[in-house]
């Protein structure tokens, strides 16, 4: 089979598209640049919303991306089955998108936090957390001013209880997310959003660690398998 298409979508002020797409590459599929004003996804296999300050972060992080020309697309194929991850600013889109419920909200310091972060991956389930096994520790970079994540509490029981819940922190909660979440994913398990950065952890010379490869290699497989 031809190498899986994997779309990074680079909205203007995106800040983590070439690492998103370096992460593809290394984990064996074909990254597609995507551009936030296109009208059609060009055939790709799953889609990437990289980390960064999209549109500035104006009204709040991701209300303006939620709104571009490429997200109905975004939108539709979700809503029929295409495995989406959102990271960082991506996750933001996707709660302003209502593909994720919730919201990221200010951290509770009011600081900028950037730091190597512990997580746990709780769903090994997903379409983009397969290579990873239930409880796995992982360690991957963390940055950003608005990564609280806030959801009322009848969603968060049932992020709870249907194990939509995908990562948490673990040591120090970084921003003070509900329940110590650092990703969740939808009801069908195609769309996930995760607050850390797993694109920045995928070769030794530069990260932390290489766990975040996972992420990427979930997908692949689960595209050439399927
Ligand atoms: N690293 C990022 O993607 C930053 C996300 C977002 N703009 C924030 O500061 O919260």
């Amino acid at each position: 089979m031809d190498a899986a298409r994997v779309g990074v979508i680079t909205f203007p002020g995106s800040l983590d598209d070439r690492d998103a797409a370096r992460a593809v590459r290394l984990a064996g599929a074909q990254p597609v640049a995507l551009w936030h004003a296109d009208h059609d996804l060009q055939g790709v296999d799953a889609v990437v919303l990289p980390g960064g300050f999209s549109y500035g972060d104006y009204l709040r992080a991701g209300a303006i991306s939620a709104a571009a020309p490429i997200m109905a697309e975004v939108k539709a194929g979700a809503n029929a089955g295409l495995p989406v991850l959102g990271i960082c600013n991506g996750f933001q889109v996707l709660c302003e998108a209502h593909l994720l419920p919730g919201a990221l909200l200010r951290n509770v310091g009011l600081h900028f936090v950037c730091r190597d972060q512990r997580l746990r991956v709780d769903n090994a389930d997903t379409a983009w957390t397969s290579d990873y096994s239930p409880g796995q520790e992982i360690v991957i970079p963390v940055k950003n001013a608005d990564g609280r994540y806030t959801a009322d509490d009848d969603t968060l029981k049932a992020l709870e209880s249907e194990g939509r819940v995908v990562a948490r922190y673990l040591d120090l909660n970084p921003n003070g997310s509900l329940n110590d979440i650092a990703g969740i994913t939808n009801e069908a398990g195609n769309v996930v959003g995760l607050m850390p950065h797993p694109e920045h952890a995928v070769e030794s010379l530069t990260g932390p660690s290489t766990d975040g490869l996972g992420f990427f290699t979930s997908i692949i497989k689960r595209l050439v398998n399927a």
